[in-house]
């Protein structure tokens, strides 16, 4: 995608406001330049006592109307460009925020979230910047000038006014430099924010980490040379108009130098009268805004693009689990799942995770999920959920290849809950009808009873209403676990897949959440992924990993008489048992 084009559809929207608000500044800058010649007016008529007292109160009437118009424009152009760069703003963030829906976990497995955060603060605000002020800079910068000149030229002299705007030359060549190393000093700047931002986000997300391992130390150097590298980075930016700011008074100093001078002959010498000459010097300040503003105009822009970069890709970014072109009828799962010699690998320079897997889950029935830590149990509940694709015919449900599912039929036909146990900054009861159509409290509550969470909640202060996460009550690893099961079982689904989920639960409370299970998910499929022989001992198959092969698969019973991995880890696990009663 091309930058400008990328950012023309948003300007393109709003091109009336941009005319309306153009217009206006056009209208200011117009009438603002008959200030200096009614000025010139007033004191040569005073000086030939060509005017009486009429002719002063005709003039200043003059000058306040001149006056009122430009305050009307200077509200209208504000209003209309300023508003249409705002919106522009709004529209960029929530396509943003709707793109970033939409990317799959490979993306968010390889950016920061502080970096993702600065993109929605820093970024989109500069290039606001470049479509607001920057549009409102450029122009005073060229069509001022212009018109300015003009009028010098035609109002006052052409010779003076040559003279006078030599200097100014070097306002044109400076530009072309200053804008180029701008750009580049603000892409560094705009990166030194975001390597802040996401140094501030992990500490502040990881503060019970950072305690419980004593390196605050660490963290606060780690933190200051971020943030000493973004100082840096925004001292570099201020170097650079520090040097900008003096020359162009030096340039105006020059400009109103030479005006003194030779301007001062013509007047001495009668080529223009006083009143041009007193014009003449009000037109020379008049340039001094447009100059500042060519230079502000530079740094908007700068700024600007270097953001449009980074935002623009964000926008490449193409999602990588999507739906097929062709896709099969499904709107409901009955939750049948076949894994077809499933091979599976993150990506193309990561191990293989998952290797030749073939099992078959029947409807209604439960599969646990055993193994050794990083065997590969999780990286099958994200495959059921196509947060990353498999290779075509190797997973199927109901017979569906699962890239033929549309992606919202598969996601809503599975209820799941994580490893982290995530809750979000809401009330429980909306955490746990979070993803389910109807959000009735009965429902919620049935829901948190199967989960076994529900008195815990009723003796919340405010129960269901309770506030979770920052602002709240903090909520024990059990309860958020919990929570997050009953979020699960609220949405009904033929799969329900429970990813190490009763690892934080007491052996009674597991148990009374698995018979629960058993008694409310009849026909419906469940997967277990656990460590605990305890939590999936009854389930109708179990499947032991071993560096992501299937290493035994069987009921209890059967893995027992087989003597192997399963059956040592059952014995292992008993005599633990058997040393805690002790
Ligand atoms: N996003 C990822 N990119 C690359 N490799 C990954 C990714 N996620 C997991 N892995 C790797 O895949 C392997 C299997 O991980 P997985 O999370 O499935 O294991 P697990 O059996 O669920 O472990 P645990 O019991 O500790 O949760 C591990 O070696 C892990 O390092």
């Amino acid at each position: 995608m091309n930058k400008k084009r990328f950012l023309i559809k948003y300007l393109v929207k709003y091109k009336w406001k941009y005319i309306l608000g153009i217009l206006a500044l056009f209208c200011v800058d117009f009438v603002s330049l008959y200030i200096p010649q009614f000025t010139g007016e007033i004191t040569d008529g005073l000086k030939s006592s060509s005017i009486g007292k009429d002719g002063l109160l005709l003039g200043i009437v003059q000058i306040a109307i001149t006056g009122l118009i430009m305050a009307i424009g200077r509200f209208g152009w504000r209003y209309f460009i300023f508003g249409a760069a705002r919106s522009i703003e709004f529209e960029l963030r929530n396509d943003m925020f709707t793109h970033l829906e939409t990317l799959s976990m490979g993306f968010y497995n390889r950016n920061k979230t502080g970096d993702l955060m600065s993109h929605f603060t820093n970024d989109l605000n500069a290039i606001r910047m470049s479509i607001g002020p920057a549009v409102i800079t450029s122009f005073d910068a060229c069509i001022m000038t212009i018109m300015v000149l003009t009028k010098m030229i035609l109002y006052v002299d052409l010779r003076l006014t040559l003279l006078a705007v030599i200097p100014m030359i070097f306002i044109a060549i400076g530009g072309v430099y200053y804008g180029r190393s701008a750009e580049r000093r603000f892409s560094e700047k705009q990166k030194a924010f975001s390597d802040l931002t996401d140094q501030v986000q992990e500490s502040v997300s990881g503060i019970r980490v950072v305690k419980a391992f004593v390196q605050e130390r660490k963290e606060l150097i780690q933190f200051a040379k971020a943030n000493k590298e973004n100082k840096d980075k925004n001292m570099r930016v201020v170097k650079l108009q520090a040097v900008i700011m003096p020359l162009l008074d030096v340039i105006i100093g020059l400009s109103s130098l030479i005006t003194l001078i030779y301007g001062g002959y013509l007047t001495i010498n009668g080529g223009i009268t006083l009143g041009r000459f007193i014009a003449f010097n009000q037109y020379i300040y008049m340039l001094v805004w447009p100059m500042i503003a060519a230079g502000e105009s530079i740094t908007l822009f700068s700024q600007g693009f270097a953001s449009l970069k980074r935002v623009e890709n964000i926008f490449q970014e193409k999602p990588e689990i999507y739906d097929e072109e062709e896709l099969d009828e499904v709107t409901k799962l009955q939750g049948e799942i076949e894994f077809h010699n499933l091979t599976f690998r993150f990506t193309k320079e990561t191990p293989i995770v998952l290797e030749d897997i073939n099992v078959k889950v029947e409807q209604g029935s439960t599969l646990a999920v055993l193994g050794r830590t990083g065997s590969g149990k999780s990286s099958i509940a994200n495959l059921l959920l196509r947060m990353y694709n498999v290779e075509p015919g190797m997973l199927t449900i109901d017979g569906h290849d699962i890239r033929k599912i549309p992606l919202k039929v598969l996601r809503e036909n599975i209820a799941y809950v994580p490893q982290d146990n995530f809750l979000f900054s809401d009330t429980l009861k909306n955490n746990i009808a979070f993803g389910s159509a109807n959000k009735e409290l009965e429902l919620v509550h049935m829901a948190a009873r199967e989960a076994c969470i529900h008195d815990n909640i009723m003796d919340f202060p405010e129960d269901y209403s309770t506030l979770v996460g920052e602002r709240g009550v903090t909520l024990s690893g059990g309860q958020k676990q919990r929570s997050s099961i009953a979020r699960a079982l609220m949405k009904n689904a033929p799969i329900l897949i429970l990813d190490d989920a009763l690892s934080a639960v007491d052996i009674n409370t597991e148990e009374q959440i698995l018979e629960n299970l058993k008694k409310n998910r009849k026909d419906k499929t469940t997967i277990i992924i656990a460590h605990r022989i305890s939590t999936i001992q009854n389930a109708d198959n179990i499947l032991v990993l071993e560096e992501g092969k299937v290493a035994e698969y069987g009921n209890h019973e059967q893995l027992l008489n087989r003597q192997g991995i399963y059956a040592k880890m059952y014995e292992k696990q008993q005599l633990e048992k058997q040393l805690e009663a002790v």
